[in-house]
């Protein structure tokens, strides 16, 4: 299991590289390494699990936050509608975007970084995504919300850019144009 040792911190060169793009089918190592990201996500969001293993609560995790520079990632997250998100991303793409913006009112943190970095991170509102499940099976659909945000700051990871690259350098609470923010404790 993924353990917060596993997870490296800002400075780590791996964070910064853009990672590679997985071919089909996949090796058993790479399946496994998709299903310790989900299971590292649920474990983290269990009071029991988390506590035990001094786990940070997560909604999403990237292989190259663990030091795999593949092209995948984990969500588990409910929707807006409460419905549960739950999928190892591989090879994912935004295929087409909203107009609009939208940022999380107190911020975004990271696993691989060990300090508050205050500052709207602008998000696109709403996305159309595609990837490739474990299976090889390509997915399609459409974000929103929270969702949205992460998927995005998890793709983020995949490119070597971090969240506070986004931030306003001069003004980091300046006003995102065009955005409905959302409010998270
Ligand atoms: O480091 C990571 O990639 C996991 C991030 C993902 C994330 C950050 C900001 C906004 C959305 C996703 C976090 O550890 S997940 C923690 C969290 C939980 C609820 C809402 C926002 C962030
Ligand atoms: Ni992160």
């Amino acid at each position: 299991m993924i353990l917060m040792d596993n997870v490296i911190r800002e400075g780590h060169p791996t964070l910064r590289t853009r990672a590679k793009e997985l071919t089909f089918p996949l090796s058993p190592e790479d399946k496994k390494l998709g299903q310790d990201l989900l299971e590292f996500l649920i474990n983290s969001q269990d009071p029991v699990l988390s506590e035990k293993y001094n786990l940070r609560s997560g909604i999403g995790i990237a292989a190259p936050q663990i030091n795999e520079s593949k092209r995948m990632f984990a969500l588990h997250l409910p929707d807006d509608n409460d419905n549960q998100i739950s999928f190892v991303a591989v090879n994912p793409k935004i295929v087409s975007h909203s107009v609009e913006n939208t940022y999380l009112t107190n911020g975004e943190g990271c696993l691989s970084v060990d300090r508050n970095v205050a500052g709207y991170v602008p998000r696109h509102a709403r996305i159309t995504v595609k990837f490739h499940t474990l299976d090889g099976e390509e997915k399609k659909m459409r974000l929103k919300g929270i969702p949205a945000i992460a998927f995005q700051h998890e793709l983020d990871h995949l490119n070597g850019v971090m969240f506070y690259d986004h931030i306003n350098e001069s003004n980091p609470f300046a006003d995102v144009p065009n955005s409905q923010p959302i409010e998270n404790n």
